[in-house]
């Protein structure tokens, strides 16, 4: 029996472009946590964790009306941070980003995700499949980690809002990334948080 832990970004926040460190749902974003609720409607979800944050937690109280025997909690340890921080490794490109990091954000953001993965990715629950509504950065470290890449290479992974990402762990085997990003339930007016160019 498989271990499976389905990694979902928010949906879009209000006011996000005006630079507001958190908030409710834009309309869009209600409509695609309902579209996600739809998705994710044939799964038997064992539980859900979602970041603190209110765009994580009005997305879950908003998929919970699609899903209405969807259990769920909140957990610190899916709260937004920056994991790692510049090192030699990072291409200069990303300078301008790493500069407006403090090191505390990053010494915090490091030991948070640590110790999200061993909590999370954690053996014991073959047979389950987990919901965790969180941000940006938190997946695409769970995808770093599972692929074995370098620590910096979370910083090249972007999710978009209410898009679905799978890991899987199957017994006597290593964690595999099954999919990435899947936006097969949102249409394109309903695509956001992708890079740009990327609206097909
Ligand atoms: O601020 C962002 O761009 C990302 C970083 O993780 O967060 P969120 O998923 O909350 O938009």
């Amino acid at each position: 029996m498989a271990h499976n832990i389905i990694l979902v970004r928010h949906g879009e926040q209000l006011d996000a472009e005006h630079g507001v460190i958190d908030g409710p749902l834009s309309p869009r974003g209600v409509r695609q946590a309902i579209a996600l609720g739809d998705r994710l409607g044939g799964l038997q979800i064992s539980h859900a964790w979602h970041s603190p944050l209110e765009r994580a937690w009005e997305t879950v109280r908003v998929l919970g009306e699609r899903l209405p025997s969807l259990s769920a909690e909140p957990s610190a340890l899916l709260m937004d941070c920056v994991p790692s921080g510049k090192t030699d490794e990072v291409p200069s490109a990303f300078d301008p980003f790493f500069g407006s990091v403090t090191e505390a954000e990053v010494e915090a953001g490091s030991a948070q995700l640590s110790d999200a993965i061993a909590e999370f990715l954690a053996p014991g629950r073959q047979g389950h499949t987990d919901l965790l509504v969180t941000h940006n950065n938190v997946i695409a470290w769970f995808v770093r980690e599972v692929l074995g890449a370098p620590e910096w290479k979370w910083v090249t992974l972007n999710q978009a809002n209410c898009g679905i990402t799978v890991i899987q762990q199957r017994p006597g085997r290593p964690w595999a990334l099954v999919a990435h990003n899947d936006l097969g339930h949102l249409p394109v007016e309903l695509r956001t948080g992708v890079p740009e160019g990327y609206g097909i």
